[in-house]
């Protein structure tokens, strides 16, 4: 287990903001596909690459749509990356033609891993930090090492105090 905290800064992804950026990453992946501009299927990295890579499928039409379990943090420590779950063998290949979605990459551990698996499909993510911007393909917004994405399945709305308190 190496830790990553401590972590100084917070970015705080809302649901509509997730949906916005995911967007803008199908539309950036529009027309690059290897097949006539498309694309035979998308993959989702479970479980942060499920609602990205729904969207992505929506916006660009793909309606195969499979998964492949990756598991390697445990709140914010990182351990060894191991694959849970395989898509399916026959319809992946080499990854060719495969379009591989997560919601972000950061030090690269997870893509490398399915990268390896899957060395022809193309890989997007919605974030980005600069040890594993090598490992992605595709992604829409660069955030630096030191933050940590909180997404909206992680989090609930909850009161907060005033900045000035009343006495
Ligand atoms: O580039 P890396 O340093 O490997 O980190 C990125 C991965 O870590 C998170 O997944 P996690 O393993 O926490 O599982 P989850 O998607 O089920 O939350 C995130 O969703 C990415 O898949
Ligand atoms: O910044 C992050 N946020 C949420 N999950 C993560 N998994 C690796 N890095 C992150
Ligand atoms: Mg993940």
């Amino acid at each position: 287990m190496s830790e990553r905290l401590p972590h100084e800064k917070g970015f705080h992804i809302s649901w509509d903001q997730i949906h916005r950026d995911s967007r803008a990453l199908a539309w950036r992946l529009q027309g690059f596909g290897p097949e006539d501009g498309s694309w035979r299927m998308v993959v989702a990295i479970t479980r942060g690459g499920m609602a990205p890579a729904m969207i992505v499928a929506r916006e660009l039409d793909i309606r195969t749509v499979d998964t492949i379990s990756v598991k390697s943090y445990h709140h914010q420590s990182q351990g060894e990356a191991q694959v849970l779950k395989f898509p399916d063998a026959g319809l992946m290949g080499d990854g060719a033609g495969v379009l591989i979605v997560d919601d972000l990459v950061d030090s690269g551990k997870t893509l490398q891993l399915v990268r390896n698996l899957y060395p022809r499909a193309h890989f997007a993510t919605v974030y980005a930090k600069p040890e594993g911007r090598e490992q992605v393909d595709t992604f829409i917004t660069e955030v630096s090492q030191d933050t940590w994405i909180f997404f909206p399945w992680d989090m609930a709305l909850q009161y907060v105090e005033p900045y000035r308190g009343t006495d």
